[in-house]
């Protein structure tokens, strides 16, 4: 958050929100915390779901995803945060009310986010899906790929055992929402997107793994220029370049270069509040 911050010469204020303070349970036990916890929530420009492990706070994760896809609010889902937006959509636009991951209800009527067939499901040493995998962006006119430089695949770094259940992939895209990147099988959801949402993006991968100052992720770069209603003058100025016949244009992260005139004017860069916590949170901005 702080590469985009500091590319897009935007003051970056991070409030960290205890996942687990948002959610009804919340309200009656520690009424002042969940209070505390919804305003911080609809104060903020954009939020951010990160990674997480086990069933602490998802619940009060799913309401942020549902809350920024109902507001129209940016919202980025990364990992445990992707497969979050898909349960909530699988809730609530899909009416099905049980959907959930079998890492947090192994016996789920509709398990939408499963244990990937090929990790043992005993041993949990050596089953985690690790390291540079490639996506296949399946989507030309979608803000995840022109966010990338439209190329036509990219590799991004992994530390997941639960993926979106393939077999509800045409429910879901008939429903609106779609998958925007694969892997090279196509079986295995990278990237999720809401079209018709300001800025509503999952990613499985973690794009904070390959952010360099200088070089800051494209999501991230999304997310900020989003929240700042900005995110046309960043998919739509950057430079357009022709390759192998396909009008591209050049990405951010792994191959950024220009800067968006726009944002070097008038903008406000201050600092990162500095704030830095882990946990179980549901994020920010
Ligand atoms: N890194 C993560 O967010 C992991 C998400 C989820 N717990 C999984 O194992 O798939």
């Amino acid at each position: 958050l702080l590469h985009a911050s500091v590319e897009l010469r935007k003051k970056l204020i991070v409030d960290w929100i205890p996942a687990c303070d948002l959610e009804d349970s919340s309200a009656k036990e520690n009424p002042d915390a969940y209070k505390a916890a919804w305003k911080l929530l609809k104060g903020a420009d954009g939020i951010l779901v990160p990674g997480g492990f086990g069933d602490r706070g998802v619940q009060g994760k799913i309401l942020a995803a549902k809350y920024a896809r109902e507001n129209k609010i940016p919202y980025l889902g990364i990992c445990l945060g992707m497969q979050i937006a898909v349960i909530e959509y699988a809730r609530s636009v899909l009416g099905l009310r049980d959907a959930n991951s079998t890492e947090f209800d192994v016996n789920c009527k509709n398990p939408c986010v499963i244990f990937m067939p090929e990790g043992s499901k005993t041993h949990m040493g050596g089953t985690m899906r690790l390291g540079s995998r490639r996506t296949h962006f399946q989507v030309k006119d979608c803000k995840s790929a022109k966010l990338y430089g439209n190329k036509s695949f990219i590799d991004e770094r992994h530390r997941h055992r639960y993926e979106v259940n393939p077999d509800m992939i045409a429910t879901f895209e008939n429903a609106g929402l779609s998958f925007t990147g694969k892997d090279e099988t196509g079986q295995r959801m990278e990237i999720v997107e809401l079209p018709n949402h300001p800025y509503y993006i999952g990613a499985q991968f973690h794009p904070e793994f390959k952010s360099r100052p200088g070089k800051p992720s494209a999501f991230f770069l999304g997310l900020i220029a989003a929240s700042c209603r900005q995110l046309d003058t960043l998919i739509g100025n950057v430079p357009v370049k022709v390759a192998n016949g396909v009008a591209m244009k050049k990405g951010c992260q792994n191959g950024k270069t220009k800067k968006p005139a726009k944002f070097l004017s008038g903008a406000v860069y201050g600092y990162c509040n500095g704030v830095h916590d882990e946990g179980n949170y549901c994020s920010w901005l």
